[in-house]
Order: structure tokens, then C-alpha cells, then sequence
């Protein structure tokens, strides 16, 4: 082979000397190859056959019971200097770092196939573009990857053009939770995890490539690797916004993304393009405007609460050649979760038992489906543009039951940072641990920035400069709660009319009111046709809560201040202009 891979082939050798596999696999990422993989799995019980007549070519994956989600504090980022990985990050120097996983790794693959994935994150001919290798012993992970990237002969191609690539090593290893780390070496481009299955865990190209090592790279290069779907929102003059999110895990981005408009929307002619679900890589254009592509091929998303009435869009996609981790199943095979809705019952719940509601859910909170973006209905030919597409609108959100209105927009950039740096959002299953706690989560990225959240601030606060043409910021919550503990918004669909809001004030034609918060909506500035809210419903939705609001500045003012001396001056000031007018 040509020099160029040198480097790679040198890793795969050294990684097997380490590991001692019986084979060794590079992934061409073929359909044979694929068929030989799945019919390996299917023999030896890690994928399931569903029904062939109403899900052809699809499979359930029963995850071991203890590894279900994203391990957060088994987590880290290994920088020289603690400092540079920040509070945010649990850190480990390099050299600890690498000798305790290579204990790990030592001899984990006897008796197991070494598979190397090469893989491009983006459009293959995008320069936004990235590429990594994944090694790993897991043909789960291969047929996963193969469907979340542009994965094989393509990417070996643009690597052997380029010569640099992450690398990540993986390995299932026992599955045992004492045994069970993720590490990032960024100065290295490196990822090494061990232990673990599951996607957030595994799929390295995902959250540990994409966003905790492209947020470095990004930093260093002038761009931003961020935890946002994108969507393009076409009205009836046949214009589209594309519009970036960032809500935390299972907080609806896939929902905002493949949103099908509530009635008389459809009719009048507005829709919603499906550019990614998870994950946005942008950089400012010759133009000043910020580009942004998404780096995933496939969607990774949370299958409890997809319907035909919540995300129609999903579940056409996951009709067929679907993978779906942790889900219950009919007696007939059939894919079953909580809030599918479609009458059918479950026979057995997700570790494979007969299912008893009593016992536990059919479905884990955190089961997942794996499949191709190009299934879905609403995916936008946008998204293959090696040139990504132009952002109007960066919106923030998070899931907080009180006091946050269902939508504001912030004054200008610095204030924009400030309400993405404050966000809050209550956990959920998507990561081990308490659900339902509020937690600050800053643009969604708590679990993802691979460095010091007070330089990533300055990093954003940086593209405000001479010659930008920046989106503007929103920031919604579909969560707020009433008196009664139900949610006050009716969501999903229906967020389309504040996504109208938004494009108006994008445009310069929608009405809102000055508030210290930022600009609100009235009632009257967003369209409520149709919708049935009461009068508790509008006073929070729409209302500002004063007392509230200082007690929220005030730990946000505090919140900030822990990041010490590297938190940027202009955020700092930002909060004590808003604390100020706040009174
Ligand atoms: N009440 C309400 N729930 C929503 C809304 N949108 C999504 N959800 C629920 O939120 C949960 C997760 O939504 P997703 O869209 O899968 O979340 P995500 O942000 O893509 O999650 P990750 O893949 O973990 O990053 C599901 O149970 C949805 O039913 C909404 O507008 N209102
Ligand atoms: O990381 C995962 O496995 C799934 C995901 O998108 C998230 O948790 O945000
Ligand atoms: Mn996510």
C-alpha cells in the first residue's frame, strides 16, 4: 500500500500486537460484507430477526443489562494540563491515561475478530469534512457505524489523500462496569473505550470523534462542532431558513428535526427539511455566514414516545433495514415501546423476558434505533452539499417544568453565548444516572466539549467579529409544566408556530416585547389558532416571572464564576447587565 497509510497500517499492527485478535477485518463496507457480518450476529444470538413482512431487513440488539446509556463519569479527557480539560470534564493526564486502558486493552481480543473501520464523518467531498479509523471487536459496532457514517473504501480513499485521521480504539472487553472507561486524547486525536456497547459509548465517530475531538479541532481551526440538529423550514413562498438546535439527550431534537407541520400549515404549504438529528459542524463562509453540515449519515434516536402521531417522519424511516437496541417486541416480532401507540401489545420486554408492566418497561427508557438518514421521508438533498447550508437561526433549549417561557430571543451575539452558555435542562436515561435533576448543560454540550468550558465561550463569543453575518439566538422549552404536573405546550408538531415566530423575527416581521430576559413573544405575535390553552397555559408560556428570573441570574452569575479567572470578561458582564435590569 502507498506511504500515505503507513501511519494507519502501523497503528492496526501495534493495536493487534496489544490486543492479540484471531483475525484481523478491514471493513470495505459492502453490502456482502454486511450480510456476512449480520448472518455472524444473527447465528450467535446478538441480533434478532424482526418480522420480515412489516420490518423487512431488521434486527433487534439486547444490550447487556448494565450497559444502557452513556457513562458520564466514566468519561475523560486527557490533556497535559487539567486546566485545559476544565471542570467540565473529568481529566487523567496522557501517560495515566494510556497505560491504564493498554492494561485494559492487553490480550481483550484472543479468540475475537479485529475489525478496522475507516470513516468519514460528512459528505465525502465536503472540505468541513472529517475522517477517523475505528478499531473495535465488536460486529455490532461495525453494522452501527456502517449506518451512522460514510464508512469503507470512500473514506480509506480520502484518508490515504489526507494522511491524518482520528484514531479510536474500541473493545467490548467483558462488559463489566468496573471495567469500563472512555478516554479522549485530543492532542493525540484519539479515543480509546473499553468496556461498553452502547452508541454514545462505542460508536466512536459519534459523540467521541464529532463533537469531543472535532470540538477541540474546531477551536484550534476557527470553527464549531456542536450537540444541534438541523432543519430547513420552507414557507409557502417556497423560501427555506435553515435553523441549528441544540436541546440536551432526549431533550426532542430528532422530533424539531423531521417535524411535519399541524394542520393548515401542511395545507398553506410550510415544511420541514431534515438536515441531522445530533450533531452540526459549522464555520463562517466567504460571505460571513455560518455554514453547517452534519457529520452523521444515520440517526441514533430514542425510540420510547416515537409515534405515528409524535414523529410520523421516524417511524416511516424505521420501517426497514432498522437496528433497534433495548426495544420489547409482540408476540409476532414486532418492535414494541412505550408511547408507540399503534394498539398493538408487547410479549417480551427488552431483556428478554415475558413482559409485566410491573416488572419493568418493555422498551428501556434509553432504546434506541439505528438507521440510514436516507430512509427518511423528510431528508433534505441539502444534506449532501459539500458546501453544507446557511444558518438563520441558532435556538438553544432545554427541559425545565418551571420558569423558562416557551420562547425568547436574545439581543445580539454576546447575549445569544450567555443564554446558550446558562442553559439548564432536568437528566434523562440517555445518560447512567438520577433522572429529572436540573442541571446546568451549556448549549447541550456538558457531556461533549472536549475542553475548558470557559475557553469554549470565548470560542463562541469570537465569531462576533468585523465582516460576520451571524444567526440570530432564540432559546424555547417545550417542558414547562402547570399546576397539575402536565406539560402546558402541546409540542412536536405544534412547535412548527414558534419556528414561524423565529423566521419572522429572522425577517424582521414578527412582533415581540422587550423583557430583561430578552424579546418575547406576546400571545398575539405567535400563531395559537386551533390550540386549546387555558389561561394558567398563556400567563406561563408567554409570561416573565421576575422574582424568578433574579434567583436564576443569580445562580447563573455563580455558576459562571466557578470556571475562575479563564471565564471570559464579556459573559461575565453580560450576566450583570441582565442581573442589573432584572432589578
Ligand atoms: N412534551 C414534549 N416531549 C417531546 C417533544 N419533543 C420530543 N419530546 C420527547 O423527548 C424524548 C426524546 O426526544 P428526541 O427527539 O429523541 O431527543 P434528542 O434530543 O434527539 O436526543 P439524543 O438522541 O439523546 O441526543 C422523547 O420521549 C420525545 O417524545 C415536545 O415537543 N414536547
Ligand atoms: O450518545 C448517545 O448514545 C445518544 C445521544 O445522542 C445522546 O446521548 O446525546
Ligand atoms: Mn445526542
Amino acid at each position: 500500500m502507498s506511504s500515505r497509510l503507513d501511519a494507519l497500517n502501523q497503528w492496526v499492527l501495534d493495536v493487534a500486537r496489544l490486543t492479540r485478535p484471531d483475525a484481523i477485518h478491514w471493513c470495505d463496507g459492502s453490502d456482502t460484507e454486511n450480510d456476512a457480518l449480520i448472518a455472524r450476529m444473527q447465528a450467535d444470538g446478538t441480533l434478532i430477526k424482526l418480522n420480515e413482512r412489516t420490518h423487512p431487513d431488521s434486527w433487534l440488539h439486547r444490550s447487556h443489562p448494565d450497559d444502557v446509556a452513556r457513562v458520564e463519569h466514566l468519561t475523560f479527557v486527557c490533556t497535559s494540563e487539567q486546566d485545559d480539560a476544565g471542570p467540565n470534564n473529568h481529566w487523567m493526564s496522557p501517560v495515566d491515561g494510556h497505560a491504564q486502558m493498554d492494561a485494559l486493552f492487553d490480550g481483550c481480543m484472543v479468540g475475537r475478530t479485529l475489525y478496522v473501520i475507516p470513516y468519514c464523518m460528512g459528505p465525502i467531498d465536503s472540505p468541513l469534512s472529517r475522517c477517523g479509523v475505528e478499531i473495535t471487536d465488536s460486529p455490532y459496532v461495525v453494522a452501527n457505524m456502517r449506518i451512522m457514517t460514510r464508512m469503507g473504501a470512500a473514506a480509506l480513499a480520502r484518508i490515504e489523500r489526507e494522511g491524518s485521521f482520528v484514531k479510536g480504539l474500541h473493545s467490548t472487553g467483558e462488559l463489566d462496569p468496573d471495567r469500563r472507561f472512555i478516554m479522549h486524547f485530543p492532542d493525540e486525536l484519539t479515543i480509546k473505550s473499553y468496556g461498553s456497547g452502547y452508541g454514545g459509548n462505542a460508536l466512536l465517530g459519534k459523540k467521541c470523534h464529532a463533537l469531543r475531538i472535532a470540538s477541540h479541532q474546531a477551536r484550534k481551526e476557527g470553527w464549531l462542532a456542536e450537540h444541534m440538529l438541523i432543519l430547513g423550514l420552507e414557507n409557502p413562498q417556497g423560501q427555506t431558513h435553515y435553523i441549528a438546535a441544540a436541546f440536551p439527550s432526549a431533550c426532542g431534537k430528532t422530533n424539531l428535526a423531521m417535524l411535519i407541520p399541524p394542520e393548515g400549515y401542511r395545507e398553506a404549504g410550510w415544511r420541514v427539511w431534515t438536515i441531522g438529528d445530533d450533531i452540526c459542524w459549522m464555520r463562517p463562509g466567504e460571505d460571513g455566514r455560518l455554514y453547517a453540515i452534519n457529520p452523521e449519515a444515520g440517526f441514533f434516536g430514542v425510540a420510547p414516545g416515537t409515534s405515528e402521531k409524535s414523529n410520523p417522519n421516524a417511524l416511516a424511516t424505521i420501517q426497514h433495514d432498522a437496528i433497534f437496541t433495548n426495544v420489547g417486541v409482540t408476540a409476532d416480532n414486532q418492535p414494541w415501546w412505550e408511547g408507540i401507540d399503534n394498539g398493538q401489545q408487547p410479549a417480551t420486554d427488552w431483556r428478554g423476558e415475558p413482559y409485566d408492566p410491573a416488572m419493568r418497561p418493555a422498551a428501556h427508557p434509553n432504546a434506541r434505533f439505528t438507521v440510514s438518514a436516507k430512509q427518511c421521508p423528510s431528508y433534505s438533498p441539502m444534506a449532501e452539499d459539500p458546501q453544507g447550508v446557511p444558518i438563520s437561526a441558532i435556538v438553544f433549549g432545554g427541559r425545565r417544568a418551571s420558569l423558562v417561557p416557551l420562547v425568547f430571543e436574545a439581543r445580539d451575539w454576546t447575549h445569544g453565548v450567555l443564554v446558550g452558555a446558562s442553559m439548564g435542562s432536568e437528566t434523562t436515561a440517555a445518560a447512567a444516572g438520577q433522572v429529572g435533576v436540573m442541571r446546568r448543560d451549556p448549549m447541550a454540550m456538558k457531556p461533549f466539549c472536549g475542553y475548558n468550558f470557559a475557553d469554549y465561550f470565548a470560542h463562541w463569543l469570537s465569531f462576533d467579529r468585523d465582516g460576520a453575518k451571524l444567526p440570530k439566538v432564540f432559546h424555547v422549552n417545550w417542558f414547562r409544566k402547570g399546576s397539575d404536573g402536565k406539560f402546558l405546550w402541546p409540542g412536536f408538531g405544534d412547535n412548527l408556530r414558534v419556528l414561524e415566530w423565529i423566521v419572522g423575527r429572522v425577517e424582521g416581521t414578527a412582533g415581540a416585547v422587550d423583557t430583561p430576559i430578552g424579546l418575547q413573544p406576546t400571545e398575539g405575535d405567535i400563531n395559537l389558532g386551533g390550540l386549546d390553552l387555558g389561561e394558567e397555559a398563556r400567563s406561563l408560556l408567554f409570561g416573565f416571572d421576575r422574582a424568578g428570573w433574579q434567583a436564576e441570574l443569580e445562580s447563573i452569575g455563580s455558576y459562571l464564576e466557578d470556571y475562575g479567572p479563564r471565564i471570559p470578561v464579556a459573559l461575565m458582564e453580560e450576566q450583570a447587565r441582565i442581573a442589573k435590569s432584572i432589578g
